[in-house]
């Protein structure tokens, strides 16, 4: 006792942090597979177990976690690091035999294999506390990214197909923490996403045969509606892999290079699985130009594109193309069939528009939110942070002449509201008058 009490501090405390952390890896245990038993309909054991364990309702297992998805998740870590699969189970010894004596009943053979578990089940998952518990830390999900070494993907490659790996690589975005929260209004789009990608990854048990998850998604709208912010959030929230393909990594002048670089990525959005591989401004890779006027390298490369998302559902894991488009009318029809689910992202209506004047102007505009709100009809969500640094940047272009003269240099981020207003006059709504012809598109085409 007194050695603990003799060692210092900081010892003391990671002790403690090492202690809180092992608690907290049995407890979840305990939860997991008290839910396990339940989901596999053995009530009687689960109770047992709750009462053995003394597990209190205190704690419930979150919804994207359980030990199927644990196993799997293991086995497809341990299949890359070690190139074979893991043991879990293995034949247990035989009981040893006593010569039966005279008068006792021969006892029943023992079953011939009793299966004895061997699970290391890794630190990946966390449980909701429903009290928090402020001391805890929880481990985090660690995306696949980080699980699966490249190394094991790229094996033997050739130079060429490395210098592609490398270049793709780049364009995996790492979780960005953008979250539903941080994207204000588009409640339909929202739920739209969660029932066509985020479920389908998280559940994809329940989404086989007619409900197969669609494998193409399409969001358009006018400009600057923040449909590369709802990509960025789904990939958060699925805890996919997200590729962010820019088409100038994809279009190379390369005879040949743009569609080995395109069947490279869906290897390797089907190695890191799930992913979303997002190709922004689809309709520049894939236009419906056609006929003779076409280049023939465009062609090849959308023949490419078509090629790999039809194969998509033979490959391994999940992989979604998540596309974004400003003019979903120039889009291929071939590519646009491929896009199946097509989701309308509208310019923000009134209190939406009110929602980001506060955010961005951290609530300075207070009373004079809705009046802000009715002012700026046909803005983008883009159009209004532009207005809104537009304002900010008037008061301090009043104050950097002073700078350094003994003002202290420090921003002020009070504005008034003429500043607001004169910036609304000065930022023409640029998306305005594509609004009417995206709903039109929707209503046409739209599967949502
Ligand atoms: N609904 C919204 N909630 C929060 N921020 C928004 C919203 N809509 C737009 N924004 C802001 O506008 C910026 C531009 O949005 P984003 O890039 O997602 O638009 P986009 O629709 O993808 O545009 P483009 O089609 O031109 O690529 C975002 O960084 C974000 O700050």
């Amino acid at each position: 006792m007194s050695g603990v009490i003799n060692r210092p501090m900081s010892q003391m405390r990671k002790m403690e942090t090492k202690d809180s952390l092992f608690r907290a890896r049995k407890r979840i245990l305990r939860y997991l597979v008290h839910s396990f038993l339940k989901n596999e309909g053995l009530f009687h054991s689960a109770e047992t177990l709750a009462e053995e364990a003394a597990l209190t309702g205190e704690y419930e297992v979150c919804d994207n976690i359980d030990l199927d998805i644990i196993m799997q998740d293991y086995t497809s870590y341990y299949l890359s690091r070690f190139n074979k699969p893991p043991q879990f189970l293995r034949p247990a010894a035989p009981a040893p035999r006593r010569p039966p004596t005279r008068h006792a009943r021969p006892k029943p053979e023992p079953p011939p294999a009793k299966e004895t578990l061997e699970l290391e089940l890794p630190d990946t998952f966390t449980i909701t506390p429903l009290v928090k518990q402020e001391s805890e830390t929880i481990p985090e999900y660690i995306p696949a990214i980080e699980r699966k070494p490249l190394s094991a993907f790229l094996g033997k490659a050739s130079p060429e197909k490395k210098a592609f790996v490398e270049a793709l690589y780049q364009d995996i975005i790492r979780p960005s923490g953008v979250s539903w929260d941080d994207i204000k209004g588009l409640e339909a789009a929202k739920s739209l996403l969660m029932e066509s990608v985020v479920y389908p990854v998280r559940y994809p048990e329940v989404f086989t045969g007619l409900l197969e998850p669609w494998r193409g998604v399409l969001l358009h709208g006018p400009p600057g509606t923040g449909k590369t912010l709802l990509a960025r959030a789904v990939a958060a929230e699925s805890r996919c892999t997200f590729f962010n393909v820019a088409p100038s990594t994809i279009v190379t002048k390369w005879r040949g290079d743009s569609e080995r670089i395109v069947k490279v990525l869906f290897e390797m959005a089907s190695y890191y699985a799930p992913s979303i591989i997002f190709v922004d401004e689809v309709e520049t890779l894939a236009s419906e130009r056609g006929g003779a006027g076409e280049h023939e390298a465009s062609r090849r490369l959308k023949a490419q594109l078509l090629t790999e998302l039809d194969g998509v559902s033979g490959r391994g894991g999940i992989v979604f193309l998540l596309a974004n488009s400003n003019m979903p009318w120039e889009i291929d029809p071939a590519m646009l069939r491929r896009l199946e689910k097509r989701i309308h992202i509208p310019l923000p209506d009134h209190k939406t528009r009110a929602e980001l004047f506060t955010l961005y102007l951290s609530g300075a505009v207070g009373a004079h939110v809705s009046e802000l709100a009715s002012r700026t009809e046909g803005y983008s969500g883009s159009d209004i942070k532009l207005v809104c640094k537009e304002a900010l940047m008037s008061g301090v272009r009043k104050m950097l002449p002073n700078m350094g003269r003994g003002a202290p240099n420090q921003r002020k981020d009070r504005v008034d509201l003429s500043a607001i207003l004169t910036a609304i006059e000065k930022t023409k709504p640029v998306s305005k008058n594509l609004a009417k012809r995206h709903e039109e598109w929707q209503n046409e085409t739209g599967c949502s």
